[in-house]
């Protein structure tokens, strides 16, 4: 559905983006992740279609994005800072998505009505709370049924029931519709739960882009206890990608499925051996080495 390949961007000779290549398949949830200033923001932007990139594309359904319409009518968004006409309203707002999104679904406006039913659609969007505000940019969205949604730290300022309600919402599209989500945040736990794919983004650059599937087949932490209380000599071909001991057990982090890595460790005749998965914040700090401190920020 996106695909972004060695995109520039320069704002008064800062590169705040600095050749940055993703891709998102259709029907993704794809999380993007990053610390502060590392240009999450920006490439959203370009996403959808406020800027324009200095150099390298950007495409959303095979097409450039920027001044392109028909491709943006594919497209909703709930940005960082809200945008709304002044003084316009919820219900203001919907009549505007209604005649420029081909499958605006008004019955559903009506319908999420009593989900956001702390939303008053009838005064300035503006003089709502700022959870109020995204709420009501969630509902707008949720009707919109673009093949694309693009979400800036959309949760920031909502309480936690209403941050399941409206990730529930989103998988519900997700599954029914097969509409690609890009949501961006701080908080790889956050993200963990909902995404499918994750980006992470450091310094204007996507550093690693994986399918959560293919991460947690591949990587697995045992623990283990010898007879003896040193660790046996392994084999050099297996991926111990970090060591550590307490007492007499051992924690390896291996690359390799949790069965594969189990049958190799067996023939040490282990007195004890479980192998369990890593959340996805081990993971990354494991692929990236653990070294790039940027990781580190987002992940611990
Ligand atoms: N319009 C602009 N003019 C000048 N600099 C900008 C502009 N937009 C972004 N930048 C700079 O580009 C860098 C990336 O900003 P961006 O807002 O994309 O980061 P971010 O990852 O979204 O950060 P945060 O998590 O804090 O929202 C920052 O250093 C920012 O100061």
């Amino acid at each position: 559905m996106i695909s972004v390949q060695n995109v520039v961007k320069t704002f008064d000779r800062f590169r705040a983006l600095n050749g940055l290549n993703m891709e998102v398949p259709d029907g993704a949830i794809y999380g993007l992740v990053g610390p502060n200033g590392a240009g999450k923001s920006t490439i959203l932007r370009h996403i959808t279609g406020i800027y324009r990139q200095d150099s390298g594309q950007v495409l959303v359904a095979g097409e450039p994005v920027y001044e392109n319409p028909a491709v943006k009518a594919r497209i909703a968004s709930i940005p960082d800072e809200l945008y709304t006409f002044l003084s316009a309203s919820t219900r203001d707002m919907m009549r505007f998505f209604r005649g420029f999104y081909p499958r605006f679904d008004e019955a559903r406006y009506q319908a999420l009505k009593e989900v956001f039913s702390s939303v008053q659609e009838n005064i300035p969007v503006r003089r709502l709370s700022k959870g109020m505000q995204k709420q009501a940019a969630f509902w707008l969205s949720l009707c919109c049924r673009p093949d694309l949604l693009v979400l800036d730290e959309p949760v920031d300022g909502l309480d936690p029931v209403m941050r399941r309600q409206v990730w529930s919402l989103l998988m519900g599209d997700v599954a029914e519709y097969g509409t690609t989500v890009l949501v961006s945040s701080h908080n790889l736990r956050e993200l963990e739960d909902v995404c499918d794919h994750v980006g992470i983004l450091s310094q204007g650059k996507v550093l690693l882009e994986r399918a959560l599937a293919d991460l947690q087949d591949n990587i697995v932490k045992m623990q283990i206890v010898f007879q003896e209380r040193e660790l046996p000599q392994l084999p050099e071909d297996l991926a111990v990608l970090h060591v550590s001991q307490v007492g007499r057990i051992h924690t390896l982090i291996v690359r390799g499925s949790a069965d594969e890595v189990t049958n190799r460790l067996a023939i040490y005749a282990p007195i004890l051996m479980e192998a369990l998965p890593l959340t996805l914040e081990e993971i990354f700090i494991y692929e990236l080495g653990g070294e790039d401190y940027a990781v580190r920020d987002i992940v611990l």
